[in-house]
């Protein structure tokens, strides 16, 4: 006899079939958003697809999202659902470690994101982006993506390896293009060491990076500096644990990749959204040049008009649209049991930009965010941009200081336009971006 208040999980998840191996990747890659609404639509919030050569059980809307990124019973491990994706290449990230191991290592990690360490990275931001800026040569067909990579790039070598002081720029661009084919791996179809593939490619990205960082690892041990690598070499938690050698190249790499594709697409939506509404524009212009030459954390903090822009941007383009996990043991969410050792895709877009919990959700309105409205309310994991749970972007201030500090220089220092009837072709292969670059028309101030 069954209790009819116990929810029974059914036994076998609907499942969507498509092409042998490929299954719905192409679908995905060519418009995830649409695969998703379909896909919840048709299945429900729990459903398995075929993805990349493997079968997946994926997580739609907030509440199955939820379940997987709180892991109540510990059944989604993410080490082994990220691994498949980009494992070899981002080999024990802090992202790709679990339960007691991840602990230990957040807990040496979090120290290199305090209050005091994050003012040190942003007053290092400051004079770079600044120059890194002021090197831009408008056009009325400027190409916002790749420049802000390049600057990103350019700021991930400042703040965190400790540019010129490190590395020849030559070295850094070598460093910075294994690094890039290290993140082109992820939705990859050929998953071999074949010449000529991005799986290939990545690979000898990544031998590249485990070499570089091996050989400065000595000098940063024995200069104390105020940069990422540096500060990596030198943590310590009260109880005296350290990481090793291994550990510091390993989650150096990782932070490159974590740090970089996401702010970039960030500050590119933030860029597109503002050339297509210049009446917000101008509301952060005046925020912008309100704040001194060089902003300060709490300058940063006190942007209102800027920090519901950042905001709706991350809700309508979320750096990491999907999450990924793989099951340790059985589980059950919403009512659907899912099997041990089983893909989980944890599909946070969808729930960005689902009707029952935003009001006209394509829509470009950063005032959902104000203090007044504060719609994302709605669910704990209506806006999860930043993940959720144990594995939560430990980076989120200091993204959130880089994007600022870069849209603050921006807006002093340059004015665009985007035709208001711009839709951005986003490449979903890797993490998004715009494939044609993201013209704008920009002019200097
Ligand atoms: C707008 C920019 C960013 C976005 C949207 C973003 C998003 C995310 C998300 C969604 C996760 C969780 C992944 C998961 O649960 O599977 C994550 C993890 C992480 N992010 Fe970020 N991130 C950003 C920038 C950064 C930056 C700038 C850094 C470092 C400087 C960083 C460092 C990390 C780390 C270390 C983790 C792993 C945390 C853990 O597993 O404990 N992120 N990020």
């Amino acid at each position: 006899m069954q209790d009819a208040d116990v929810i029974q999980p059914t036994a076998v998840q609907p499942r969507r079939r498509g092409l042998p191996y490929v299954g719905s990747t192409l679908e995905y890659v060519r418009d995830p958003l649409a695969m998703m609404r379909k896909q919840h639509d048709r299945w429900g919030p729990v459903s398995d697809i075929d993805f990349i050569g493997k079968r997946w059980t994926v997580l739609l809307g907030p509440d199955a999202c939820e379940a997987a990124l709180r892991n109540a019973d510990k059944a989604f491990a993410s080490g082994d659902g990220w691994g498949y994706l980009v494992g070899p290449f981002f080999d024990r990230g802090l992202m790709l470690l679990d339960f007691d191991e991840h602990h230990r290592h957040r807990r040496i990690m979090q120290s290199a994101f305090t209050r005091d360490r994050l003012e040190g990275y942003t007053a290092a931001l400051q004079p770079a982006v600044a120059a890194g800026l002021a090197r831009w040569e408008p056009s009325t067909e400027f190409r916002a993506y790749p420049a802000l990579k390049e600057l990103t790039l350019d700021l991930a070598a400042e703040v965190f390896m400790g540019g010129a002081d490190l590395a020849a720029p030559d070295e850094l661009d070598q460093v910075n293009r294994a690094f890039i084919d290290c993140v082109q791996s992820a939705t990859a179809l050929v998953r071999a060491n074949v010449p000529g593939t991005r799986w290939g490619r990545a690979l000898r990205g990544r031998a590249l990076l485990e070499e570089f960082f091996g050989r400065h690892l000595a000098t940063k041990r024995a200069q104390p500096g105020d940069d990422l690598f540096s500060v990596l070499c030198h943590l310590e938690t009260d109880d005296g644990e350290r990481f090793s050698d291994e550990d510091v190249v390993n989650h150096m790499i990782f932070l490159l990749m974590a740090a970089h594709d996401t702010s970039t697409i960030t500050v590119s939506t933030v860029m597109q959204q503002l050339g297509q509404h210049p009446e917000w524009q101008q509301r952060c212009r005046d925020e912008a040049l309100a704040l001194p030459e060089h902003p300060t954390m709490a300058d940063l903090d006190g942007l209102v008009a800027i920090d519901l822009v950042m905001k709706e941007c991350l809700r309508l383009v979320p750096p990491v649209p999907v999450l990924a996990r793989k099951t340790v043991k059985e589980t059950e969410v919403l009512g659907h049991r899912i099997p041990a050792d089983r893909l989980v895709a944890v599909m946070v877009h969808l729930s960005h930009h689902m009707p029952e919990l935003w009001d006209e959700p394509q829509r470009f309105d950063p005032e959902r965010f104000a203090d007044d409205r504060r719609d994302d309310k709605v669910h704990r994991y209506a806006w999860e941009p930043f993940g959720g749970g144990v594995h939560k972007c430990l980076g989120m201030f200091f993204a959130g200081a880089e994007v600022k500090t870069i849209i603050v220089h921006l807006l002093r220092q340059l004015e665009w336009t985007v035709d208001p009837d711009y839709v951005a072709p986003m490449s979903y292969a890797s993490l998004p971006f715009p494939k044609d670059g993201q013209p704008v028309r920009l002019t200097r101030r």
